[in-house]
């Protein structure tokens, strides 16, 4: 039995919630971010927080947040994660890092090896890069893949998970390719945008258990 961190991500009732916690993952993440399907506002996050048990982390999902309401996420939520999923700079999160008690995860659009390089440039700040595919219409949560091989001859050093486009069919054969420590799905457990399917859920966490 692998012992893959799962991630399912943007998760906005508290059915789906539990569903995910009950299927084994590991890490439920949460969405603030206004153009996404699975958005969800501070009050609502803060909610679905106190209904995770603490042996499951809460990872929040901020795209290009300023400061102010970044720290009005993190005091209200209070998540364990936070995960930048925009253009945000090494510089600018290690200032989170320095202000606010809160691990924090970078998502890297991985389009080449220059890509690797920039996720390098996180080493020390964050505390896990997670790569996804290129930003599309969304930052994120397209539900599309990259090339895996990328990191199957370049593993980072630092802790790392793969995102984009994972679903119960190909998450096996994504931790074979890339051997990532951590997976992270949304697009791939829904039945349609930002609604979550909990057989899917449930699915995604067998196989990934399973590889
Ligand atoms: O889920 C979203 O709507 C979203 C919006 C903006 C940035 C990131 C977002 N989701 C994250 O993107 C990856 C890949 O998701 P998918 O499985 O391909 O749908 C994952 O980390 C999501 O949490």
């Amino acid at each position: 039995m692998s012992d893959t961190l799962i991630k399912i991500c943007g998760l906005s009732t508290p059915e789906t919630l539990d569903a995910a916690v009950d299927a084994g993952a590991t890490h439920v993440g949460l969405v603030h971010f206004e153009p996404s399907p699975r958005h969800v506002s501070l009050e609502d996050a803060a909610k679905l927080r106190r209904r995770v048990p603490e042996t499951v982390k809460v990872v929040l999902l901020l795209v290009n947040a300023q400061p102010e309401p970044t720290e009005r996420a993190f005091h209200t939520v209070r998540p364990d994660v936070i995960q930048f999923h925009g253009n945000e700079t090494p510089e600018w999160l290690a200032l989170v890092r320095k202000y606010l008690d809160v691990q924090i995860w970078k998502a890297v659009g991985l389009r080449d090896a220059a890509s690797l390089d920039w996720a390098r440039k996180f080493e020390g700040i964050a505390g896990r890069v997670l790569f996804d595919s290129p930003a599309q219409a969304l930052p994120g949560g397209n539900g599309t893949g990259f090339d895996w091989n990328l990191l199957a001859a370049n593993p980072p050093a630092t802790p790392w998970g793969i995102a984009g486009g994972l679903d119960p069919a190909n998450v096996a054969e994504a931790i074979r390719v890339t051997g990532a420590p951590l997976v992270d799905v949304s697009s791939g457990v829904e039945s349609a945008p930002g609604v979550k399917d909990v057989d899917r859920i449930k699915a995604f966490c067998k196989a990934v258990r399973g590889a």
